[in-house]
């Protein structure tokens, strides 16, 4: 949009343009003609333009001769209206402005300003002396470090000053419009913001759209030309007939003819309607048909006057020259400081319109004031603008059904992948048998062995083999070694995850053991014991497989005493484990684990996909155009929610069906209270992602943090291991992350079947609303203290 000294007149067509032809066409509409850069300037012989304030810059930096006033190509054509001489009262009031971004470097120093009500306010400058800084200080977006700004007599963002809201009509240099959308959804989107009726939306958007020469309201934004958009742009700035409108660079890369009748038309409302414009242009002779010209330059206003007034003060014939004549004196000045910009702002300009600034407010000129009717600040209002926006996230959505049906399958697949993957118990595992009994029977397998003991009754013989017989196949694959040596020679190969061992008399000894215990002696007992010698690197399987030999011992005793004609309860344990409670005698880990990784996968996947779309509309300048609308945060946060929910609302139930139907877990609790408590996680993991993305610039930021939570999170919540398993510390720390508690009440839920009252259900839902609540309140506090990024 900007560019350097043109020498050859090809360099930058639109503003080449914007020079050599646009000013005739205020006086002379037919003398325009297109652009042509093969037809440059003839300047003193030379050909060149320096027609904008970079230009003016460029040329005080590169030379300190001035070019001569007639070789600019600009015609001294009159402005559209002569400037009006009697003092109005004041839309926009600046005073002693500072603002510096991150960087430390200071944008506005001591920057004045002052709009008058029904006039157009040029404000020229060249690129990177704060114009746009300035502007979205005004329109509420970003606040002064120090120093005061009043709008309408009040300050942007209190109430009554209707900015930012419906006074204001804002349209920012960049295109910030969603390319999903066709013009006239775009317009219709924001006249909602502004909640207007839908015939008046219908009435301006066709008269913008003829106006704006528009391409048909059904063409998407994001197939539009650069030009095209600019001027959607500019129409969305105007579709509420706002009392301020704020235009910055509105006729970059648009036609000369349009660019015409854009001025004449600012021109016919400032004059008609009394509005009140700010524009902001790198062309200076089209500033001319501005009432006030505002000229900046590294922060501050070297000068603010008519354009008339600038031009007769400095005996100047076009407004170029004031320009370039106030820049040179103003670099001069700053260097007589030893080459620093030490000099205080010339405010002798402003100060003989409007008096010697002060820190007070009692200087300010006559403010004017807006019709309070006109606010939306209702409660009505607030409502349909959350519609709205909810509205708006559902249609991105839709035009985007790939990225939804995504959306819509992510955690339910994450909850089928972690469930495939954990909490299983191991198998099959690889185990070593050395049975002596084979030597004392001469017979060398257990197949033989077990087909003698078929034809008797409590046969003595082979018991190890009835023992291995009770052992699960597909849990313990077992593998016979001759000698404990080559057993565990097996193990230290890796082959196999431990051993057995059978002693020779195995079979006579414990059957001694179980029908006279008490007479057993040492020889009996010493034989009937079967050796396990293990891999116990790996407590899940070493567990796995302990556990497995006991269950099937105990199930081969009984069997052996019924056998031999005694009671099998002489094979139990006293410790009796009855029918449980709640799950079953084979609940495995993934059943544990299931409800929490649901709650965890519903907690993260919104949270990372809210952040990153929360920064992609700030990056966008979509939400900016939303703020400055007058949509507070929590009614963009409500806005999103809505849409959300219905997202969370299927994400839940496949997760819940991925769990149910295909893990065969039962939900023995209520199912609908699993489905709220699966969407208010979901949405506690949105309010996070809102948060994350209000202090994160970069989407790839937010996903980093997400991801560096994730797992503290998840380990910490007691999703993969009991909370009893952590030190003491951690186990009450848990209670302060958002999956402890409602893992805990889903899975009390799921396999317990505990209601709502239950003291380890309500919890759940009560902290996860709690959450919601906290990242809610710290998200507006960081808007309304400026501290997003
Ligand atoms: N968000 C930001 N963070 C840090 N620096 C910023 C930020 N926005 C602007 N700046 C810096 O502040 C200075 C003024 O920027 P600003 O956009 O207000 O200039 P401008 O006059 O509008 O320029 P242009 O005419 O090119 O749009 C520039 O140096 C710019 O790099």
């Amino acid at each position: 949009m900007t560019g350097s000294i043109t020498e050859n007149g090809s360099d930058n067509e639109e503003r080449f343009v914007s020079v050599c032809h646009v000013n005739p066409a205020f006086e002379n509409p037919e003398a325009i003609r297109p652009a042509d850069p093969d037809d440059p300037v003839e300047e003193g012989g030379s050909t060149r333009s320096v027609s904008s304030v970079e230009d003016v810059d460029n040329t005080i930096q590169n030379s300190r001769s001035p070019p001569t006033a007639n070789g600019h190509g600009g015609v001294d054509s009159p402005p559209l209206y002569e400037p009006k001489a009697e003092p109005k009262p004041a839309v926009v009031v600046v005073r002693n402005a500072h603002k510096s971004y991150s960087s430390g470097t200071p944008v506005l120093t001591d920057f004045n300003m002052t709009v008058e009500k029904g006039t157009i306010y040029g404000l020229l400058g060249s690129s990177g002396c704060g114009k746009t800084t300035i502007l979205s200080c005004i329109v509420g977006v970003r606040r002064l470090d120090s120093g005061s700004i009043y709008v309408f007599g009040n300050r942007p963002g209190e109430s009554g000053s209707g900015v930012p809201g419906k006074n204001v009509g804002y349209m920012p240099q960049d295109i910030s419009l969603y390319g999903d959308f066709t013009i006239g959804e775009t317009l219709t989107y924001f006249g909602s913001l502004y909640c207007m009726n839908k015939a008046a939306i219908e009435k301006n958007r066709e008269w913008l759209v003829e106006f704006l020469e528009l391409p048909e309201p059904s063409r998407r934004v994001g197939t539009l030309s650069g030009g095209q958009k600019r001027r959607v742009s500019i129409a969305v700035a105007m579709i509420h007939d706002p009392q301020l409108l704020i235009l910055d660079e509105p006729t970059v890369g648009v036609d000369p003819l349009l660019r015409e009748s854009i001025w004449e038309h600012l021109v016919e409302r400032v004059t008609k309607y009394d509005t009140t414009v700010i524009i902001t242009t790198h062309y200076i002779e089209e500033a001319r048909n501005s009432n006030a010209i505002g000229l900046m330059r590294n922060g501050k206003l070297l000068a603010e006057k008519p354009p008339e007034a600038l031009m007769r003060e400095h005996n100047a014939p076009l407004l170029e020259d004031v320009v370039l004549k106030l820049c040179r004196k103003d670099t001069d000045e700053s260097d007589s400081f030893d080459g620093v910009e030490m000099k205080k702002h010339n405010a002798g300009d402003f100060e003989a319109n409007y008096g010697k600034p002060k820190p007070k407010d009692e200087n300010l000129p006559t403010m004017a004031q807006i019709d309070s009717e006109s606010v939306g600040g209702s409660f009505t209002d607030a409502i349909k603008r959350v519609l709205t926006l909810g509205h708006k996230n559902a249609m991105v959505l839709i035009r985007n059904y790939l990225l939804l049906i995504f959306i819509l399958w992510v955690p339910a697949a994450q909850v089928l992948f972690m469930c495939l993957a954990l909490g299983n118990d191991p198998k099959p595992m690889k185990f070593g048998i050395v049975n002596h009994e084979f030597e004392a029977t001469g017979i060398k397998d257990c197949e033989t062995l077990l087909g003698y003991r078929k034809n008797e009754t409590c046969s003595l013989v082979g018991l190890s083999c009835e023992f291995l017989n009770t052992l699960p196949g597909d849990v313990v694959h077992q593998r016979f070694y001759d000698t404990e040596s080559e057993a565990r020679y097996a193990v230290q190969r890796g082959k196999i995850w431990g051993f057995m061992s059978f002693p020779e008399e195995f079979s006579s000894a414990y059957y001694t053991k179980i029908a006279s215990s008490a007479l057993a002696d040492e020889e009996t007992l010493n034989g009937s014991s079967i050796a396990l010698e293990m891999d116990e690197t790996s407590k899940q399987i070493s567990g796995t497989l302990k556990k497995q030999f006991g269950d099937s011992f105990k199930d081969f005793t009984k069997a052996l005493l019924v056998e031999c004609g005694y009671s099998e309860r002489l094979g139990e344990l006293p410790l009796q484990i009855i029918d449980p409670i709640y799950g079953s005698d084979n609940t495995d880990t993934r059943e544990f684990m299931s409800c929490g990784i649901m709650i965890a996968i519903l907690f993260f996947f919104p949270l990372i996909t809210a952040g990153i779309q929360y920064i992609y509309e700030k990056k966008l300048g979509t939400l900016e155009r939303t703020l400055v609308a007058g949509v507070n945060t929590w009614e963009i946060m409500a806005g999103f929610s809505i849409t959300t929910s219905l997202i969370l609302f299927v994400q839940t139930m496949l997760a819940l069906m991925i769990v149910t139907v295909l893990f065969q877990i039962e939900v023995v609790g209520s199912f609908v209270l699993c489905v709220i408590l699966g969407i208010l996680v979901g949405l506690g993991g949105v309010s996070m992602g809102f948060l994350i993305g209000s202090f994160c610039k970069e989407e790839v930021e937010a996903t980093m943090l997400s991801i560096a939570m994730f797992f503290p999170v998840v380990m910490l919540s007691g999703i993969m291991w009991p909370l009893e398993g952590m030190p003491i510390g951690f186990q009450y720390f848990s209670y302060l992350l958002p999956c402890q508690l409602p893992s805990e009440a889903m899975r009390s839920i799921v396999s317990r079947g505990w209601d709502f009252s239950h003291s380890h259900v309500w919890p759940g839902f009560a902290s996860i609303v709690a959450w919601i609540v906290f990242y809610w309140a710290l998200t507006i506090l960081l808007h309304k203290k400026n501290l997003v990024r």
